[in-house]
């Protein structure tokens, strides 16, 4: 195939509620969609998970914008490219910027997929047709009130509950929850909040049999939570440390991870997702599919990587409506009792619903070949 078109949208779109983690909170989302032609006049589409602050990582909706624009687009337009693992080649000479990469390599698999009459699922190897899901519920303002979201979601029938801690709302939270909710599936998710001067709190959670902790020391650390693992119970989950299919070898040598938390934007697309999840396979390491309160194209790429095999724990992919009040796709992500049907239309299976995301689309910008 050769790409001939790629259309980027600013987009602005504003969640039902605010989402806050130990690095911040935001209501407001701002981030890219991006669309690619081929010659034929087929379309992919892809989404950038870089937020408007550096607070998660190093990039920007603004630095995605600049990387695309000059230094991604160069590389894969009016080229011949068979298989978008090639994507992930052209790109390697580049250092970073894994969330740049990931929005127009997405764009390309979806393309690739419909052109091929595929599911991005089958594109990827994945045979999964629905896929199971839990829910990563925001720091809230007393335990009292995360307990009655954590019940409304259990109703619901999501699979795990992920809620976010920070020093000063952590073990108490946590004892609540448990006392509240004894038999639930949880988990805390840390954002790297903690260092290794916290390792008597961090032992205290091992009574409440958690499923994991997720990232709880530096966001670019594997040296020190070794350490921590060695003195904890429950397992550690690596989030913000991981970018790679290396990197993640190497968190598995020295035993910071027992977990690993895939999400394409971070690891620079899926390719090397689907690497890091054959690597974790191989050597017995469970993976889930993080989230970045996608619209509803990232959402889909989700479901997607999450029918391959590897993918046992629930992920955070939750149902559209719990983030927007209405969704850029059609129909929406729906999770019904705690899953998602993997859709069986070719490409990611969600159509761009025009009507609502020219609504949220602030800027527009296009590339085309000279030819
Ligand atoms: O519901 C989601 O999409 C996941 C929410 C979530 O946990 C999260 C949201 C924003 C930034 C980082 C994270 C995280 O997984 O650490
Ligand atoms: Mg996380």
């Amino acid at each position: 195939m050769i790409i001939k078109e790629i259309n980027i949208r600013k987009m602005k779109m504003t969640m039902k509620s605010p989402f806050a983690t130990s690095f911040g909170s935001f209501q407001d989302k701002e981030f890219l969609l991006l669309e690619a032609t081929d010659e034929l006049g087929n379309t992919g589409w892809g989404e950038s998970t870089a937020f408007h602050s550096p607070w998660y990582n190093e990039e920007t909706m603004e630095t995605n914008l600049h990387m695309i624009r000059d230094f991604l687009i160069p590389l894969v337009l009016d080229k011949e490219i068979n298989h978008p693992d090639e994507v992930n080649e052209l790109f390697s000479p580049l250092r970073k910027n894994n969330m740049a990469k990931a929005t127009v390599e997405g764009a390309i698999w979806d393309l690739y997929a419909k052109r091929n009459k595929l599911t991005l699922a089958e594109a990827l190897g994945g045979t999964a047709e629905k896929i199971e899901v839990g829910i990563s519920i925001g720091i809230q303002k007393s335990s009292a009130d995360l307990i009655e979201l954590v019940r409304g979601y259990i109703a619901e029938g999501y699979k795990r509950m992920k809620v976010k801690i920070k020093p000063g709302f952590d073990i108490d939270v946590i004892r609540a929850l448990r006392e509240a909710f004894p038999q639930v599936p949880l988990m805390a998710d840390a954002n790297s909040a903690y260092t290794l001067d916290d390792v008597d709190l961090l032992k205290q959670l091992d009574e409440f049999d958690l499923m994991m902790i997720e990232q709880p020391l530096a966001s670019d650390d594997i040296i020190d939570h070794a350490k921590l693992q060695k003195e904890i119970k429950t397992p550690i989950c690596l989030d913000e440390s991981i970018h790679s299919l290396e990197d993640a070898r190497k968190a598995f040598e020295l035993g910071s991870t027992r977990i690993i938390n895939i999400k394409i934007g971070r690891v620079g697309g899926l390719t090397e997702a689907k690497k890091i999840h054959d690597f974790c396979m191989e050597k017995g390491l469970p993976v889930w599919c993080g989230g970045m309160l996608e619209s509803g194209i990232g959402r889909a790429h989700n479901v997607a990587l999450t029918t391959l095999p590897n993918f046992i724990l629930p992920g955070d992919t939750a149902s559209s409506s719990r983030y927007w009040e209405e969704d850029v796709i059609t129909p929406e992500v729906v999770a019904e009792d705690g899953y998602i049907t993997v859709p069986s239309a070719y490409g990611i299976g969600y159509e761009p619903n025009m009507e609502v995301m020219n609504r949220y689309t602030t800027e527009q910008f296009q590339f085309k070949s000279n030819d």
